[in-house]
């Protein structure tokens, strides 16, 4: 049914028609809450006499009914309010006042009776430029959710909630105090008042009023009672002190660029003056230098009086990323997840004051409010972190396009491991590859060894460890080298099964397996959370002698510990870097050498730039193989290139080891040669015989409910609609489904997906936007739907 021709549209990086992106069309409201909209009526002709100008706010709501929803602004609110504004509305039969978001104010000549007034707005200036705001329309469209959440995820929680900032009454003049007469009879401190408020010619409230005067509040509450000043309110932000640090600057050694950077430099340079948008592919191997061609751009962008920003994943945001930007600019603002709501809040605000050069932060720093922006760079743009989870749920790599569409400004995305949605945008014209083939200093790539589990002579004593690994990580500790250890799972054992009946311990709540976990002797569900002590015999036939079997992070942890005794050993996984600054300790500790092992999950994987790291290890290679995902291969080529990059960074070489089951996958292959064109090209082919990504788009929906039978025929309604729709527009669409996802149970609720693929992302979305547009679970059954555009995660 579907059908490809080779140059089938991008669906990732196809330009956008920005300027045709639609506000979301009037949802209707529920029973009672009709609000009249301007543009969906045709006032009938006995009303045109009775029709005045009037001025409308077009106002969305991120609980339902979404809207938007128009509203006559009042006169006296004429002139206050803009769009970007949170205002207080009328909602619903009952008037009930809520708090939405203005998109639009637009002069109407439609019989303004028929509209609610707007109560009052919310803000004094907007929160969202029109630029932010055609960013929350594009978003709220194309990812299919209500434009009042997009906004709620695109103004911090801390910022709307005024987090760090206090009520304050400002002063200013009234027309009596522009009266000489009426001034020149008031007593001398009250008439020295009114002159220093007219001297000062901005709002003051009264206590800086009173130094300024050199009186007490008095004479000036005297004032506020005869009329003479007129008092407003307004927010201040009050939080002080330190709440971004400025580093000293003056032994920070600037490199001198390498050819290759130099040229990379040249090509992104002429981007930047270009004025225009244009989407350039960085693709550099590990240790190729990368982040100083990033700075060096930024350092152009800043001259011109513009200004960045930089995304990385999450994990990322450690100080030595950090020191990277602040070493080089005078105002950098850092933003990432630990960081308090005032501080957010704090930084906001400097950043859109203007006076913040650079913003680097995760996923979410996308939506930075600088003013003058004039390049956008995402490095390791590869990485699933940049998709978000929940409503909206975005891909930053893709919101940062359009945004740069929107600023018609230059956008970078760099990686050694490109996704193959951004390296097939090179093959099709959409994005300027630009490549670095060569690590700095000309050191070699790392010598790869792949040892295969399979052959029995490998492994040593059952261990998680072979004989040739255990050999290399003896010879680095000789040497005084320092040693990384990947395995993506953590915990102890990843089952727990009864060996005498079968039994395995699952969580009643998912159904999944229950993962053993040393400290505390807790079995837990890696899927919610649920915890209970691991049992001692198995809970249904009473065996005395349960099996922890599975590999986990905490067991490589012993078997380390126990094969090298005077090695100084950390773990790193989610376990053991809950409390806020632990990642960046345990990173500290193995830099100054006082660690010799570092073992853990993906998050040793990236980034990180450690001279003395001579060999790596990948405990097991396949662990993210065989997931029933066709990303599967591209995520773990990713995972052993960009593990297998922390090495031989340094002038003394480096190896790595990387065990596996299926040494002759061809992600493996690829990985061992550091060989990213083999691998894209093989894997292209993959996506082009069943349509995948980049070869087309892909949409998912999941549907959650408490009773199995209900939600399944929940899910069956809406691939009826899904079918409907797409014959009724023609669309070449492929639906899939419902059934159930590998996590068919979550959280106590059963869960169904269907999945939609489509040559090109708009009859894809077309499709669901219309067959969803009135469908509502019943309210007893207490089932949702998701809907995930372009989604990461298929589990
Ligand atoms: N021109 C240069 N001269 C000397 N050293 C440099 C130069 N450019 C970068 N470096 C250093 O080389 C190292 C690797 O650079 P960087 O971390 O930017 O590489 P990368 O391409 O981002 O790597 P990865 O993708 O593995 O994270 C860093 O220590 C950096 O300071
Ligand atoms: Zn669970």
């Amino acid at each position: 049914m579907l059908s490809h021709s080779p140059d089938a549209q991008h669906p990732t990086l196809h330009p956008l028609p920005i300027v045709d992106i639609m506000p979301p069309g009037p949802h209707q409201p529920e029973d009672g809450d009709r609000q009249a909209e301007l543009f969906d009526t045709q006032p009938p002709p006995w009303e045109l006499a009775a029709e005045s100008d009037c001025e409308a706010a077009a106002v969305v709501f991120s609980e339902a009914p979404f809207g938007p929803f128009h509203y006559k602004i009042p006169t006296e609110l004429l002139g206050l309010i803009e769009p970007g504004m949170r205002l207080r509305v009328p909602l619903g039969k009952g008037n009930r006042s809520v708090q939405g978001w203005c998109v639009g104010v637009e002069t109407s000549s439609l019989p303004a009776r028929s509209l609610k007034d707007v109560l009052e707005p919310c803000d004094e200036s907007p929160l969202c430029d029109p630029r932010l705001i055609k960013l929350v329309l594009w978003m709220s469209h194309y990812y299919q959710a209500p434009a009042g959440q997009v906004f709620d995820a695109l103004i911090p929680a801390g910022v709307r909630a005024g987090a760090g900032t206090r009520q304050q009454v400002f002063l200013t003049p009234s027309p009596r105090a522009l009266d000489d007469e009426q001034v020149d009879a008031l007593p001398s401190k009250q008439k020295s008042a009114v002159r220093h408020l007219l001297a000062a010619a901005k709002p003051l409230t009264a206590a800086q009023l009173a130094t300024l005067a050199e009186c007490t509040e008095a004479p000036i509450r005297q004032l506020r009672k005869k009329g003479f000043l007129s008092a407003e309110t307004r927010r201040v932000l009050t939080a002080t002190g330190p709440l971004h640090s400025v580093r000293d600057r003056s032994a920070v050694q600037i490199p001198e660029l390498t050819e290759p950077q130099a040229a990379a430099l040249s090509q992104i340079s002429t981007a930047i003056e270009s004025g225009k948008q244009q989407t350039l592919v960085l693709h550099g191997v590990t240790g190729s230098g990368k982040t100083e061609v990033y700075i060096r751009a930024i350092e152009a962008v800043v001259r011109m009086g513009k200004q960045a920003i930089v995304l990385v994943p999450e994990i990322s945001l450690t100080p030595q990323t950090r020191h990277r930007f602040q070493d080089r600019f005078d105002d950098v603002a850092v933003l990432h997840s630990q960081m308090s709501a005032v501080e957010r809040h704090y930084h906001w605000q400097r950043i859109r004051s203007g006076q913040v050069q650079v913003v680097v932060g995760a996923r979410s720093a996308i939506f930075a409010p600088l003013p003058r922006l004039g390049l956008i760079v995402l490095d390791e743009e590869h990485d699933a972190s940049f998709k978000q989870d929940s409503v909206p749920r975005y891909h930053a790599r893709r919101v940062a396009y359009v945004r740069s569409q929107i600023e018609n400004i230059p956008l970078i995305l760099g990686s050694a491991t490109p996704s193959l949605e951004t390296w097939h945008a090179t093959s099709t014209g959409h994005a300027t590859l630009i490549q670095l083939n060569q690590r700095i200093a000309g050191r070699p790539m790392p010598h790869v060894q792949l040892v295969d589990l399979r052959t029995p002579g490998e492994r040593s004593g059952g261990g998680a460890i072979s004989r040739p690994l255990q050999n290399a990580v003896r010879e680095t500790l000789k040497e005084d080298g320092q040693v990384i250890l990947l395995l993506n799972r953590r915990g102890f054992a990843t089952t727990i099964q009864c060996p005498s009946c079968g039994h395995v311990v699952a969580c009643p709540e998912c159904d999944m397996p229950l993962t053993h976990h040393r400290d505390g002797g807790k079995a837990v569900c890696h899927y919610c959370d649920y915890q209970i002590p691991t049992p001692p015999w198995c809970p249904i036939c009473k065996f005395d002698g349960i099996r922890y079997s599975g590999l986990g992070t905490q067991r490589l942890e012993v078997e380390v510990k126990a094969r090298f005794p005077d090695a100084k050993v950390a773990r790193m996984d989610s376990d053991t870097m809950r409390r806020p600054g632990s990642h960046e300790r345990v990173l500290e500790t193995f830099r100054s050498g006082e660690l010799q092992i570092l073992l853990g999950t993906q998050m040793i994987a990236k980034g990180l730039d450690f001279p003395n790291v001579l060999l790596v290890g990948v405990i097991n290679a396949d662990s993210a193989l065989h997931f029933p995902d066709f990303r599967a291969a591209e995520r773990t080529f990713q995972l052993v290139t960009q593990v297998a990059g922390r090495t031989g960074r340094g002038n003394r070489g480096g190896r790595v080891i990387v065990q596996t089951f299926t040494p002759e996958h061809p992600a493996i292959q690829a990985a061992s040669q550091h060989d990213y064109l083999q691998f894209a090209e093989k894997e292209m082919l993959q996506r082009r015989k069943y349509a995948y990504p980049p070869l087309g788009s892909v949409a998912r929906i999941i549907i959650r409910g408490p009773v199995e039978e209900t939600t399944e025929a929940f899910a069956d309604t809406i691939v009826e609609r899904l079918e409907l729709s797409r014959d009724k527009l023609s669309a070449e669409v492929r639906i899939l489904g419902p059934a159930p996802p590998p996590i068919a149970k979550l959280r106590g609720k059963y869960r169904f997906h269907i999945l939609l693929q489509a040559a090109d992302s708009t009859s894809l979305g077309e499709t669901i936007r219309q067959a969803v547009a009135t469908l509502k679970p019943v309210a007893k059954d207490d089932i949702q739907f998701v809907i995930d555009i372009d989604p990461i995660d298929m589990l």
